[in-house]
């Protein structure tokens, strides 16, 4: 339980949620993430992938938008303890990028699996 206020699970969840719309009002890569997701989703619903690679496309869109939330968390703390220039600081916060970089390739390696044979098959199926 936190110390400054009772806990409870809606009071979490509202709390949780202006933390995530923190994140999508400050970070326009959270922005980017969030429409590239949806046009990913709309994509997959559009071509009618199957059951598990409905999974796999959430889980991708999920761990990226997470590990933004993660690294926008660190950004936060790291300017509250060390406003000024220090090179920790920095290599703090590339290392956070750094995770959000590894989500990025591998959504985009989930989508590539999921996605190329269809795109190949359609452009086969008209040329
Ligand atoms: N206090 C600091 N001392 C040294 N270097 C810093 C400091 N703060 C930021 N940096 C460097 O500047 C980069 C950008 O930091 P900034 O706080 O602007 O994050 P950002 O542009 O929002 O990052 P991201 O694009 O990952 O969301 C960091 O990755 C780091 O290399």
């Amino acid at each position: 339980m936190g110390r400054y206020q009772r806990s409870g699970f809606w009071r979490s969840l509202n709390q949780a949620k202006r933390g995530i719309w923190y994140t999508c009002k400050t970070q326009g890569h959270m922005q980017f993430h969030i429409a590239a997701g949806i046009s990913v989703l709309c994509l997959a619903w559009w071509i009618e992938v199957s059951r598990s690679e409905w999974m796999m496309l959430i889980f991708a869109i999920g761990s990226v938008i997470s590990a933004e939330v993660m690294n926008s968390a660190l950004e936060i703390v790291v300017d509250l303890v060390q406003p000024n220039f220090d090179p920790l600081a920095g290599m703090a916060k590339d290392v956070a990028a750094g995770a959000v970089l590894v989500t990025a390739i591998q959504a985009i390696a989930i989508g590539a699996i999921v996605f190329c044979p269809r795109f190949f098959r359609m452009v086969n199926h008209f040329f």
